[in-house]
Protein backbone atom coordinates (compact mmCIF):
# COMPACT_ATOMS: atom_id res chain seq x y z
CA UNK A 1 0.00 0.00 0.00
CA UNK A 2 1.44 3.53 -1.06
CA UNK A 3 0.46 6.93 -0.23
CA UNK A 4 -0.88 8.18 -3.34
CA UNK A 5 -1.85 12.44 -3.40
CA UNK A 6 -4.06 13.50 -5.97
CA UNK A 7 -3.80 17.18 -7.05
CA UNK A 8 -7.23 17.85 -8.96
CA UNK A 9 -10.67 17.06 -8.47
CA UNK A 10 -12.52 17.43 -11.88
CA UNK A 11 -13.43 14.57 -13.75
CA UNK A 12 -9.97 12.04 -14.34
CA UNK A 13 -8.72 13.18 -10.90
CA UNK A 14 -11.94 11.46 -9.18
CA UNK A 15 -11.44 8.43 -11.46
CA UNK A 16 -7.93 8.04 -11.16
CA UNK A 17 -8.29 8.88 -7.18
CA UNK A 18 -11.16 5.93 -7.58
CA UNK A 19 -8.93 3.65 -8.81
CA UNK A 20 -6.14 3.55 -6.77
CA UNK A 21 -8.40 3.98 -3.42
CA UNK A 22 -9.95 1.04 -4.77
CA UNK A 23 -6.77 -0.75 -5.49
CA UNK A 24 -6.07 -0.49 -1.50
CA UNK A 25 -3.71 2.73 -1.73
CA UNK A 26 -4.18 5.45 1.12
CA UNK A 27 -5.88 8.56 -1.28
CA UNK A 28 -5.79 12.08 -0.48
CA UNK A 29 -7.78 14.16 -3.22
CA UNK A 30 -7.29 17.97 -3.65
CA UNK A 31 -9.90 20.04 -5.17
CA UNK A 32 -9.13 23.68 -5.69
CA UNK A 33 -11.92 24.95 -4.44
CA UNK A 34 -12.46 24.19 -0.25
CA UNK A 35 -16.24 24.74 -1.24
CA UNK A 36 -16.10 22.16 -3.80
CA UNK A 37 -14.00 19.73 -1.68
CA UNK A 38 -16.48 20.00 1.27
CA UNK A 39 -18.86 18.93 -0.71
CA UNK A 40 -17.28 16.25 -1.91
CA UNK A 41 -15.96 15.08 1.49
CA UNK A 42 -19.71 15.38 3.10
CA UNK A 43 -21.35 13.89 -0.31
CA UNK A 44 -19.12 11.58 -0.76
CA UNK A 45 -19.89 11.45 -4.51
CA UNK A 46 -18.18 14.37 -6.89
CA UNK A 47 -21.59 15.19 -8.28
CA UNK A 48 -20.18 18.12 -10.34
CA UNK A 49 -18.10 15.95 -12.84
CA UNK A 50 -18.28 11.87 -11.98
CA UNK A 51 -21.68 11.40 -10.82
CA UNK A 52 -22.64 8.22 -10.08
CA UNK A 53 -19.32 6.83 -8.34
CA UNK A 54 -19.46 6.95 -4.78
CA UNK A 55 -15.79 7.88 -3.19
CA UNK A 56 -14.84 5.59 -0.03
CA UNK A 57 -14.94 6.33 3.29
CA UNK A 58 -11.45 6.28 3.28
CA UNK A 59 -10.50 8.00 0.85
CA UNK A 60 -9.58 12.11 2.23
CA UNK A 61 -10.82 14.90 0.61
CA UNK A 62 -8.67 18.44 1.25
CA UNK A 63 -8.42 21.38 -0.48
CA UNK A 64 -4.86 22.17 1.42
CA UNK A 65 -1.78 20.77 -0.64
CA UNK A 66 0.07 20.17 2.79
CA UNK A 67 -2.09 16.84 2.99
CA UNK A 68 -0.51 15.22 0.24
CA UNK A 69 3.20 16.84 1.04
CA UNK A 70 3.42 13.01 2.74
CA UNK A 71 2.62 11.16 -0.53
CA UNK A 72 4.86 8.57 -2.07
CA UNK A 73 3.00 9.41 -5.24
CA UNK A 74 1.22 12.01 -6.86
CA UNK A 75 -0.74 12.97 -9.84
CA UNK A 76 -1.41 16.22 -10.95
CA UNK A 77 -4.64 16.01 -12.77
CA UNK A 78 -5.61 20.13 -13.44
CA UNK A 79 -6.21 21.15 -16.65
CA UNK A 80 -2.95 22.44 -18.34
CA UNK A 81 -4.26 25.98 -17.87
CA UNK A 82 -3.88 25.97 -14.08
CA UNK A 83 -1.04 23.11 -13.66
CA UNK A 84 2.32 26.00 -13.13
CA UNK A 85 0.17 28.14 -10.86
CA UNK A 86 -0.68 24.47 -8.82
CA UNK A 87 2.86 23.56 -9.37
CA UNK A 88 3.80 26.42 -7.84
CA UNK A 89 1.78 26.37 -4.78
CA UNK A 90 2.92 23.07 -4.26
CA UNK A 91 6.98 23.05 -4.48
CA UNK A 92 7.36 24.86 -0.64
CA UNK A 93 5.36 21.78 0.72
CA UNK A 94 7.75 19.50 -1.27
CA UNK A 95 11.10 20.11 0.73
CA UNK A 96 11.82 17.28 2.34
CA UNK A 97 12.69 14.14 0.12
CA UNK A 98 9.94 14.34 -1.85
CA UNK A 99 7.62 11.92 -3.96
CA UNK A 100 8.84 9.11 -5.43
CA UNK A 101 6.92 10.20 -8.39
CA UNK A 102 5.11 13.29 -9.97
CA UNK A 103 3.06 12.27 -12.66
CA UNK A 104 1.03 14.55 -15.40
CA UNK A 105 -2.22 13.10 -15.91
CA UNK A 106 -3.06 16.54 -18.07
CA UNK A 107 -3.26 17.10 -22.20
CA UNK A 108 -2.15 20.63 -22.93
CA UNK A 109 0.43 22.74 -23.68
CA UNK A 110 1.00 25.88 -21.67
CA UNK A 111 -0.19 28.50 -24.17
CA UNK A 112 2.67 31.74 -24.28
CA UNK A 113 5.70 29.67 -23.25
CA UNK A 114 4.89 26.31 -25.54
CA UNK A 115 5.96 24.22 -22.09
CA UNK A 116 4.84 20.66 -21.91
CA UNK A 117 3.37 19.40 -18.57
CA UNK A 118 6.24 18.25 -17.34
CA UNK A 119 8.78 21.23 -18.33
CA UNK A 120 6.05 23.07 -16.02
CA UNK A 121 6.72 20.99 -13.28
CA UNK A 122 10.15 20.51 -13.48
CA UNK A 123 10.47 24.38 -13.88
CA UNK A 124 8.36 24.78 -11.21
CA UNK A 125 9.23 21.99 -8.76
CA UNK A 126 12.28 21.29 -6.06
CA UNK A 127 15.19 19.33 -7.83
CA UNK A 128 14.46 15.94 -6.68
CA UNK A 129 10.84 16.39 -7.04
CA UNK A 130 11.55 17.53 -10.73
CA UNK A 131 13.89 14.63 -11.64
CA UNK A 132 10.86 12.17 -10.96
CA UNK A 133 8.79 13.69 -12.97
CA UNK A 134 6.59 11.06 -15.47
CA UNK A 135 3.69 11.16 -17.47
CA UNK A 136 0.50 9.57 -18.05
CA UNK A 137 -1.51 9.46 -20.75
CA UNK A 138 -3.52 7.07 -23.64
CA UNK A 139 -7.30 6.34 -24.34
CA UNK A 140 -8.94 6.40 -21.01
CA UNK A 141 -12.53 8.05 -20.60
CA UNK A 142 -12.53 9.22 -16.90
CA UNK A 143 -16.38 7.35 -17.15
CA UNK A 144 -14.87 4.06 -18.16
CA UNK A 145 -12.42 4.19 -15.94
CA UNK A 146 -14.41 4.88 -12.60
CA UNK A 147 -16.58 1.80 -14.26
CA UNK A 148 -13.52 0.18 -14.21
CA UNK A 149 -13.65 -0.95 -17.74
CA UNK A 150 -10.55 -2.41 -19.29
CA UNK A 151 -8.20 0.71 -19.90
CA UNK A 152 -4.63 0.16 -21.09
CA UNK A 153 -2.46 3.67 -20.91
CA UNK A 154 0.91 4.49 -21.19
CA UNK A 155 3.41 6.18 -18.39
CA UNK A 156 6.41 8.19 -19.57
CA UNK A 157 9.35 8.98 -17.54
CA UNK A 158 13.09 10.24 -18.78
CA UNK A 159 14.47 7.54 -16.24
CA UNK A 160 12.81 3.88 -16.45
CA UNK A 161 12.96 3.33 -13.06
CA UNK A 162 10.45 6.07 -12.14
CA UNK A 163 7.80 4.60 -15.02
CA UNK A 164 8.34 1.28 -13.78
CA UNK A 165 7.20 2.28 -10.17
CA UNK A 166 4.16 4.15 -11.25
CA UNK A 167 3.21 1.38 -13.55
CA UNK A 168 3.57 -1.05 -10.52
CA UNK A 169 1.48 1.35 -8.36
CA UNK A 170 -0.70 1.46 -10.62
CA UNK A 171 -1.71 -1.42 -12.95
CA UNK A 172 -4.79 -3.27 -11.41
CA UNK A 173 -6.71 -5.98 -13.38
CA UNK A 174 -8.57 -3.30 -15.18
CA UNK A 175 -6.49 -0.89 -16.18
CA UNK A 176 -3.17 -1.98 -17.46
CA UNK A 177 0.09 0.77 -17.29
CA UNK A 178 2.76 0.92 -20.34
CA UNK A 179 6.05 2.48 -19.64
CA UNK A 180 8.08 4.56 -22.00
CA UNK A 181 10.97 7.17 -21.91
CA UNK A 182 9.55 9.04 -25.29
CA UNK A 183 8.22 11.93 -22.20
CA UNK A 184 7.65 14.21 -25.39
CA UNK A 185 6.10 11.35 -27.74
CA UNK A 186 3.19 10.88 -25.17
CA UNK A 187 3.11 14.41 -24.12
CA UNK A 188 2.17 15.54 -27.71
CA UNK A 189 0.20 12.62 -28.76
CA UNK A 190 -2.15 13.47 -25.46
CA UNK A 191 -2.28 17.22 -26.54
CA UNK A 192 -2.71 17.11 -29.90
CA UNK A 193 -5.19 14.32 -30.24
CA UNK A 194 -7.96 17.14 -28.69
CA UNK A 195 -7.64 19.11 -31.55
CA UNK A 196 -7.89 16.45 -33.98
CA UNK A 197 -10.66 15.43 -31.96
CA UNK A 198 -12.23 18.91 -32.32
CA UNK A 199 -11.63 18.51 -36.17
CA UNK A 200 -13.64 15.22 -36.15
CA UNK A 201 -16.10 16.39 -34.32
CA UNK A 202 -16.76 19.47 -36.82
CA UNK A 203 -16.73 17.55 -39.75
CA UNK A 204 -19.33 14.98 -38.20
CA UNK A 205 -21.06 18.42 -37.35
CA UNK A 206 -21.31 19.22 -40.60
CA UNK A 207 -22.81 15.79 -41.68
CA UNK A 208 -19.79 14.80 -43.50
CA UNK A 209 -19.19 11.27 -43.48
CA UNK A 210 -17.08 8.70 -42.24
CA UNK A 211 -14.68 8.73 -44.79
CA UNK A 212 -14.24 12.63 -43.93
CA UNK A 213 -13.11 11.65 -40.38
CA UNK A 214 -11.16 8.54 -40.70
CA UNK A 215 -9.04 10.79 -43.23
CA UNK A 216 -8.91 13.39 -40.34
CA UNK A 217 -7.74 10.81 -38.15
CA UNK A 218 -5.10 9.33 -40.56
CA UNK A 219 -3.84 12.58 -41.92
CA UNK A 220 -4.11 14.53 -38.16
CA UNK A 221 -1.86 11.70 -36.85
CA UNK A 222 0.50 12.48 -40.10
CA UNK A 223 0.97 15.86 -38.71
CA UNK A 224 1.39 15.25 -34.94
CA UNK A 225 3.92 12.86 -35.40
CA UNK A 226 5.37 15.71 -37.97
CA UNK A 227 5.69 18.02 -35.00
CA UNK A 228 6.92 15.35 -32.58
CA UNK A 229 9.57 13.72 -34.49
CA UNK A 230 10.69 17.32 -35.11
CA UNK A 231 10.88 17.88 -30.85
CA UNK A 232 12.81 14.63 -30.94
CA UNK A 233 9.81 12.28 -30.19
CA UNK A 234 9.95 8.46 -31.31
CA UNK A 235 7.58 8.41 -34.37
CA UNK A 236 6.47 4.92 -33.00
CA UNK A 237 4.94 6.60 -30.12
CA UNK A 238 2.15 7.99 -32.36
CA UNK A 239 1.23 4.89 -33.18
CA UNK A 240 0.82 3.51 -29.22
CA UNK A 241 -1.70 4.30 -27.19
CA UNK A 242 -0.76 7.89 -26.14
CA UNK A 243 -0.98 8.56 -30.13
CA UNK A 244 -3.01 6.35 -32.29
CA UNK A 245 -5.11 5.02 -29.22
CA UNK A 246 -6.09 8.20 -27.31
CA UNK A 247 -6.73 9.80 -31.32
CA UNK A 248 -9.33 6.94 -32.28
CA UNK A 249 -10.90 7.27 -28.77
CA UNK A 250 -11.14 10.90 -29.18
CA UNK A 251 -12.01 11.55 -32.71
CA UNK A 252 -15.32 8.87 -32.26
CA UNK A 253 -15.86 8.33 -28.73
CA UNK A 254 -18.82 10.41 -27.32
CA UNK A 255 -17.97 11.09 -24.09
CA UNK A 256 -14.72 13.47 -25.80
CA UNK A 257 -15.34 16.79 -24.73
CA UNK A 258 -13.51 17.91 -27.46
CA UNK A 259 -15.32 16.07 -30.03
CA UNK A 260 -18.60 17.90 -28.39
CA UNK A 261 -17.50 20.81 -29.05
CA UNK A 262 -16.71 20.28 -32.64
CA UNK A 263 -19.87 18.80 -33.27
CA UNK A 264 -22.06 21.93 -31.45
CA UNK A 265 -19.53 24.02 -33.97
CA UNK A 266 -20.11 22.01 -37.06
CA UNK A 267 -23.80 22.30 -36.09
CA UNK A 268 -23.59 26.17 -35.89
CA UNK A 269 -23.27 27.18 -32.33
CA UNK A 270 -20.37 29.73 -31.29
CA UNK A 271 -17.63 28.77 -29.49
CA UNK A 272 -18.64 30.68 -26.25
CA UNK A 273 -21.91 29.76 -26.16
CA UNK A 274 -20.13 26.22 -26.12
CA UNK A 275 -17.87 26.99 -23.78
CA UNK A 276 -20.20 28.77 -20.98
CA UNK A 277 -22.82 25.77 -21.48
CA UNK A 278 -19.93 23.14 -20.57
CA UNK A 279 -18.36 23.39 -16.79
CA UNK A 280 -15.56 20.61 -17.88
CA UNK A 281 -12.48 21.62 -19.87
CA UNK A 282 -12.33 21.17 -23.61
CA UNK A 283 -8.60 21.20 -23.94
CA UNK A 284 -8.15 21.23 -27.59
CA UNK A 285 -9.61 25.12 -27.65
CA UNK A 286 -6.41 26.68 -26.27
CA UNK A 287 -3.98 23.62 -27.42
CA UNK A 288 -5.12 24.05 -31.18
CA UNK A 289 -3.33 27.98 -30.37
CA UNK A 290 -0.04 26.78 -29.01
CA UNK A 291 0.05 23.60 -30.92
CA UNK A 292 0.12 26.38 -34.50
CA UNK A 293 2.52 28.31 -32.38
CA UNK A 294 4.89 25.47 -31.90
CA UNK A 295 4.82 24.47 -35.17
CA UNK A 296 5.69 27.78 -36.49
CA UNK A 297 8.26 28.35 -34.35
CA UNK A 298 9.42 24.49 -35.86
CA UNK A 299 8.78 25.29 -39.06
CA UNK A 300 6.29 22.14 -39.23
CA UNK A 301 3.46 22.25 -41.41
CA UNK A 302 -0.24 21.52 -39.43
CA UNK A 303 -2.71 22.36 -41.97
CA UNK A 304 -5.60 20.86 -39.96
CA UNK A 305 -4.30 22.22 -36.58
CA UNK A 306 -4.04 25.24 -38.42
CA UNK A 307 -7.67 25.51 -39.93
CA UNK A 308 -9.29 24.10 -36.01
CA UNK A 309 -7.79 26.92 -34.53
CA UNK A 310 -8.82 29.76 -37.33
CA UNK A 311 -12.38 27.97 -36.77
CA UNK A 312 -12.50 28.65 -32.94
CA UNK A 313 -10.42 31.44 -32.73
CA UNK A 314 -11.02 33.50 -35.99
CA UNK A 315 -14.85 32.59 -36.70
CA UNK A 316 -13.41 31.42 -39.34
CA UNK A 317 -16.54 29.05 -41.45
CA UNK A 318 -16.39 25.47 -40.80
CA UNK A 319 -17.25 24.46 -44.61
CA UNK A 320 -14.48 26.64 -46.05
CA UNK A 321 -11.84 25.35 -43.73
CA UNK A 322 -12.61 21.66 -44.85
CA UNK A 323 -12.78 22.82 -48.63
CA UNK A 324 -9.34 24.83 -48.05
CA UNK A 325 -7.66 21.41 -46.52
CA UNK A 326 -8.68 19.45 -49.59
CA UNK A 327 -7.94 21.61 -52.36
CA UNK A 328 -3.88 21.89 -50.61
CA UNK A 329 -1.22 21.49 -53.17
CA UNK A 330 -0.98 17.68 -54.16
CA UNK A 331 1.77 15.85 -52.14
CA UNK A 332 2.61 12.35 -51.69
CA UNK A 333 1.27 10.86 -48.41
CA UNK A 334 4.56 9.69 -46.58
CA UNK A 335 6.35 12.49 -46.56
CA UNK A 336 7.68 12.93 -42.72
CA UNK A 337 9.26 16.54 -43.16
N1 LIG B 1 -11.88 13.57 -18.18
C1 LIG B 1 -11.18 12.65 -18.83
O1 LIG B 1 -11.74 11.66 -19.30
C2 LIG B 1 -9.70 12.82 -19.00
C3 LIG B 1 -9.08 14.04 -18.79
N2 LIG B 1 -7.73 14.16 -18.97
C4 LIG B 1 -7.06 15.43 -18.72
O2 LIG B 1 -7.07 15.70 -17.33
C5 LIG B 1 -6.98 17.12 -17.12
C6 LIG B 1 -8.07 17.52 -16.13
O3 LIG B 1 -9.29 17.31 -16.80
P1 LIG B 1 -10.64 16.83 -16.14
O4 LIG B 1 -10.42 16.17 -14.83
O5 LIG B 1 -11.35 16.07 -17.17
O6 LIG B 1 -11.32 18.23 -15.91
P2 LIG B 1 -12.84 18.60 -15.57
O7 LIG B 1 -13.29 19.51 -16.62
O8 LIG B 1 -13.61 17.37 -15.26
O9 LIG B 1 -12.66 19.39 -14.23
C7 LIG B 1 -11.81 20.48 -14.17
C8 LIG B 1 -11.25 20.54 -12.75
O10 LIG B 1 -10.17 21.46 -12.71
C9 LIG B 1 -10.44 22.50 -11.79
N3 LIG B 1 -9.86 23.72 -12.33
C10 LIG B 1 -10.39 24.55 -13.25
N4 LIG B 1 -9.52 25.57 -13.50
C11 LIG B 1 -8.44 25.33 -12.71
C12 LIG B 1 -7.23 26.03 -12.50
N5 LIG B 1 -6.97 27.16 -13.15
N6 LIG B 1 -6.34 25.50 -11.63
C13 LIG B 1 -6.61 24.37 -10.97
N7 LIG B 1 -7.74 23.67 -11.11
C14 LIG B 1 -8.65 24.16 -11.98
C15 LIG B 1 -11.94 22.53 -11.67
O11 LIG B 1 -12.31 23.08 -10.44
C16 LIG B 1 -12.27 21.04 -11.76
O12 LIG B 1 -12.05 20.40 -10.53
C17 LIG B 1 -7.12 17.76 -18.50
O13 LIG B 1 -5.85 18.12 -18.96
C18 LIG B 1 -7.71 16.64 -19.36
O14 LIG B 1 -7.34 16.76 -20.72
C19 LIG B 1 -6.98 13.12 -19.34
C20 LIG B 1 -7.54 11.89 -19.55
C21 LIG B 1 -8.95 11.64 -19.40
O1 LIG C 1 -8.33 12.50 -23.01
C1 LIG C 1 -9.38 11.94 -22.88
C2 LIG C 1 -9.54 10.49 -22.96
O2 LIG C 1 -8.32 9.84 -23.17
C3 LIG C 1 -10.61 12.74 -22.63
O3 LIG C 1 -10.93 13.44 -23.76
P1 LIG C 1 -11.80 14.79 -23.69
O4 LIG C 1 -11.00 15.74 -22.85
O5 LIG C 1 -12.00 15.20 -25.09
O6 LIG C 1 -13.08 14.41 -23.00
Amino acid sequence: MKRVGVIGAGSWGTALALLLARKGHEVVLWARRPVHASKLDRSRENASYLPGFPLPPEMVITSDLADVAEAELLLVVVPSHGLREVAGALAPHLSGGGPKAVVSAAKGIENGTLRTMTDVLQEELPPEAGARVAVLSGPSFAREVAADLPTAVTVAAQDHRVAAWVQEVMATGSFRVYTSTDVVGVQLGGALKNVMAVAAGISDGLGFGTNTRAALVTRGLAEMARLGVRLGANPLTFAGLAGLGDLVLTCTGDLSRNRQVGLRLGRGEALQAILDDMNMVAEGVKTSRAARDLAARHGVEMPITEQVCRVLHEGFDPREAVRELMLRPPRAEAEFV
